[in-house]
């Protein structure tokens, strides 16, 4: 073992233990590299309902060849369901409807492409995407790609087409959410997956997809056979797949409406068609809402229950929970309403002005027919609410016209919840652990664990804030309040809602010019706090994304740029899913991801990055050997692999998308890494979700941020639980409770019962104490005692991220971003520990229910409900 006192200065980073089990590892054998570069260490295949009959002895077909080629015949009508393909391929819609497609374009006899070839490049493409994701799967590419040749062979679109434009765009189509992991670019920030820090948080998903398509055609040896036009197609590809980025919804919509206003766009002209392309590709890509009611309603289904599985790891990993996220405060039709009407029909309103054609018109159709239902569906969600809500309220309690007027449009979610705002701004103060909220802000944008000190703006009940969201936006003005516009008031009626989608409109460019400006910007100490996140919460060089002594040290090299060894041109890897809890989250933290050819780190799609050149220097020699199965990407096997880390953008084209001053800027960046954002980042502040035991007491307690589990070397048994406040001392509360959920580390053996009696044993003395100290987090805050309406108010109505509340019983089951308020402290020699009840006396139990935050147990609400 290597002491810490022997390690030269450039490495003190790293703790006792890190050194230890450096060590450890350092004897470890190291698992085979196979240049792998996913979201995921495994996958599951997926399982056919043949498999087992076929696999052994090849006696039964997984394929119904009549019926698919029945179904390919009219696989260029809108009524196409890629979910019957699916079944009657044997869960090969994939490859089977691209061969078919390249078939039918003439596309193998134009480039003389080899069949073979061609069926391996969808089988691998199939293979990339997830079969455990609900939404984000192969069925969901192979219903994109039909889509998209639907919309190929409009005639607007159809008559200049050129073959490679052809191919790039079923290619883009079929590749556009490769290796998706089923949940969005925000989950993957607030994690610091290896991919939000590759791609410096900026279309994290989609440069991933699109470097994933070309690692397919190069694996493949497709790409070979089109060496004349591999640039051009890769470019293409390229552009495509970045404009699905749904952040960048707002930014091509405007352009897209200018372009039809003042009728500029001529189809004879290349940049113009690849700008169709691109909204050809972002309309297929949202075009479930558009299919028949019964195609259509089941990929509302899948994409929600994808969304609610997100929600659930965010709720595991102590996050804030997404609003269209969280099932238990919205619903399908709440969401499909939303998106149906914020996301689609503006995109589909411009594109049936474009097309203009019986297509479009019966799209139109289709969007309005299923818009209504997910409508009538949600209205009659409401009226059963407030049914029940009524039979439970209190009688003298009237619910008001304003009441019923919000709670009409209450949970609805607006645009700002399908169109995340830029990323500069997550880059901004994201703290969880912030100070005395006010009842104003409580009642008005609060919602889950999101702190409620925000800031109100000067209308009430406008939406500035959203859940995630940095806590300043902008520079708040001299008399403290934020400079970001009003999006949306609440207090509406049907005669608003067109004003309302104009200021929508207003928000979602105001978010594109931000996000697209961002990266202009000099960067201000604020900017450079990393967004919160499981990993930035740990010591940068922890052990926990490690994957051997000596790829540590070399890390520990590019990260705090000393000269540790050789350069090192490893980055590691994490696994995404399922997310890792906190506390075992070093285990998974292992496999690597591989960056052995990445000369340099680019990414695309956002502006931003400040990096400098030189720091891809440092990652350039020996790789972890781990073994991921999956696609090639970045393999050092990859004959091009330097090229395709940093794409050939010639003049020509560069001129493809030279319409695309963003896309332009993105190529000029493509050469800064990421790694200096690391190196640049706040030393001083221990990471979250770090392996409590791993921290030093002191360490741990005073370096504590935002919402992760506090570890505390306390040695306490499980025998001796301190009944409430009354054993808890100001210290331990003070300077042990930080962060914005609860601190469970350890199980949690005490049931509600013996909660409840020990709220009933807090002394005042106790509890007065316990308030003298500074509170940060989730624990109740001093709050002014509340008049018995507002207390009403604040027991009863739900607040919505839009701002938007509504008295909802319902809302009053669980809310928190996690478990009980409890402290429990890890033995270190033993399992067992105690937990500390941040309690208060019986008749402060207003004043609890006024301090409730997202973090408190629902169960300590009710308590204090039922004593009022
Ligand atoms: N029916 C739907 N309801 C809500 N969101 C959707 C729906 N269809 C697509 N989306 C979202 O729109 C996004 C478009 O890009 P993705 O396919 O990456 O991910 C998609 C989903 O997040
Ligand atoms: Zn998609």
């Amino acid at each position: 073992m290597v002491a810490p006192v022997e390690v030269p200065a450039a490495q003190r980073r790293f703790s006792a233990e890190d050194w230890v089990l450096l060590d450890a590892m350092g004897s470890m054998p190291l698992p085979t590299c196979t240049g792998r570069f996913l979201t995921m260490h495994k996958r599951r295949r997926k399982k056919l309902t043949t498999r087992s009959l076929n696999q052994d002895h090849a006696i039964l077909d997984d394929i119904f060849h009549g019926q698919v080629q029945h179904i390919l015949n009219k696989c260029g009508l809108w009524g196409f369901n890629a979910f019957t393909l699916e079944t009657v391929t044997g869960g090969r819609s994939l490859p089977v409807l691209c061969v078919h497609l390249f078939h039918w374009y003439g596309l193998l006899d134009h480039f003389q492409l080899d069949v073979v070839r061609v069926w391996k490049l969808f089988s691998l493409i199939e293979e990339g995407y997830h079969s455990t994701n609900p939404y984000h799967n192969s069925i969901h590419a192979t219903d994109v790609t039909q889509a998209m040749h639907c919309f190929l062979q409009e005639r607007k679109i159809r008559q200049h087409l050129q073959p490679l434009e052809i191919m790039a765009a079923l290619i883009g189509a079929v590749a556009h959410d490769l290796d998706h992991p089923g949940v969005n670019q925000h989950f993957l920030i607030s994690t610091a997956n290896h991919l939000a820090i590759l791609y410096d948080n900026m279309s994290v998903l989609e440069n991933h997809h699109w470097r994933s398509a070309i690692g397919c055609l190069l694996e493949s040896g497709l790409a070979q056979q089109l060496t004349p036009y591999r640039n051009e197609l890769e470019t293409q590809i390229r552009s495509l797949i970045l404009a699905t980025d749904i952040n960048r919804q707002q930014e091509f919509l405007v352009k897209f409406k200018k372009h039809i206003d003042d009728d500029t766009l001529d189809l004879r002209n290349h940049e113009d068609r690849h700008f169709i392309l691109q909204i050809a590709l972002k309309c297929a890509d949202i075009s479930n809402p558009t299919r028949p009611w019964d195609i259509s309603h089941k990929w509302s289904l899948k994409v929600c229950d994808e969304f609610f599985r997100q929600g659930e790891f965010e709720r595991q990993l102590n996050l804030p929970v997404t609003s269209i996220c969280d099932q238990q405060s919205t619903s399908v039709a709440k969401i499909q309403s939303g998106f149906f009407r914020f996301v689609v029909t503006p995109l589909y309103s411009e594109w049936h002005r474009f097309l203009s054609s019986s297509l479009s018109r019966h799209m139109m159709n289709l969007l309005d027919i299923n818009r209504k239902k997910w409508e009538a569906q949600e209205a009659a969600e409401q009226a059963e609410e407030t049914h029940t809500e009524l039979s439970d309220a209190e009688p003298e309690r009237d619910i008001s016209e304003e009441d019923e007027l919000s709670k009409a449009v209450s949970d609805t979610p607006t645009i700002i919840d399908f169109i995340p705002p830029p990323t500069s701004m997550l880059k901004e103060n994201r703290r969880q652990s912030l100070a005395v909220p006010t009842v104003e802000s409580a009642l008005g944008v609060r919602r889950h664990s999101v702190p409620v000190n925000m800031e109100q703006p000067p209308i009430s009940r406008t939406i500035y804030r959203r859940e995630s969201l940095p806590n300043h936006r902008n520079t708040p003005t001299p008399s403290g309040r934020s400079t970001v516009s009003p999006v949306l008031t609440d207090s509406r009626t049907s005669s608003d809602h067109l004003r309302e989608e104009d200021e929508l409109m207003r928000f979602g460019s105001q978010s594109s010019i931000l996000s697209s400006s961002s990266g202009g910007h000099p960067k201000s100490s604020d900017d450079q706090e990393r967004p919160l996140s499981a990993e930035n919460l740990l010591p940068e060089p922890n052990i926990a994304s490690m994957t051997s002594s000596i790829a540590a040290g070399r890390l520990s090299s590019v990260l705090h740029g000393t000269s540790v060894g050789p350069p090192c041109k490893a980055l590691t890897r994490q696994q995404t899913f399922p997310p890792p809890q906190p506390y075992v989250r070093v285990r998974y933290m292992s496999a690597t991801v591989e960056m052995s050819t990445c000369k340099e780190t680019p990414h695309e799609g956002e502006s931003g990055s400040s990096s400098s050149h030189s720091s891809h220097e440092n990652i350039s020699s020996a790789v972890p050997q781990y073994s991921i199965p999956s696609i090639a990407v970045l393999s050092p096997n990859n004959s091009r692999a330097s090229e395709l880390l940093v794409p050939d953008i010639s003049p020509s084209n560069r001129s493809t998308i030279s319409n695309n001053k963003r896309e332009q800027e993105n190529c000029d960046k493509e050469k800064a890494s990421k790694i200096p954002k690391l190196a640049e980042s706040d030393q001083t502040f221990e990471k979250e979700n770090v392996d409590p035991r791993m921290l030093a007491t002191s360490n741990s307690l005073t370096r504590r941020r935002a919402s992760a589990p506090v570890s505390f070397s306390t040695v306490t048994s499980v025998d001796t639980i301190h009944p409430a406040g009354g054993a808890l001392r100001a210290t331990d509360v003070t300077s042990l409770r930080r962060g914005s959920v609860p601190v469970e580390i350890a199980r949690q053996r005490m049931d509600l019962e013996n909660r409840i009696e020990s709220i009933n044993t807090v002394s005042s003395s106790d509890t007065n104490n316990y308030h003298d100290h500074p509170r940060r987090g989730s624990a109740p805050t001093d709050l002014p005692p509340l008049k018995s309406n507002e207390r009403q108010n604040l027991l009863t109505r739900h607040v919505s991220l839009n701002g938007k509340s509504s008295r909802r019983k319902k809302q009053l089951r669980r809310r928190s971003s996690g478990g009980p308020e409890t402290v429990c402290l890890p033995e270190t020699s033993s399992e067992s520990c105690s937990r500390l009840l941040l309690l208060r006396q019986p008749e402060n139990s207003d004043v609890l229910l006024a301090r409730r935050r997202g973090s408190l147990p629902i169960e300590v609400l009710t308590v204090g409900h039922s004593v009022c």
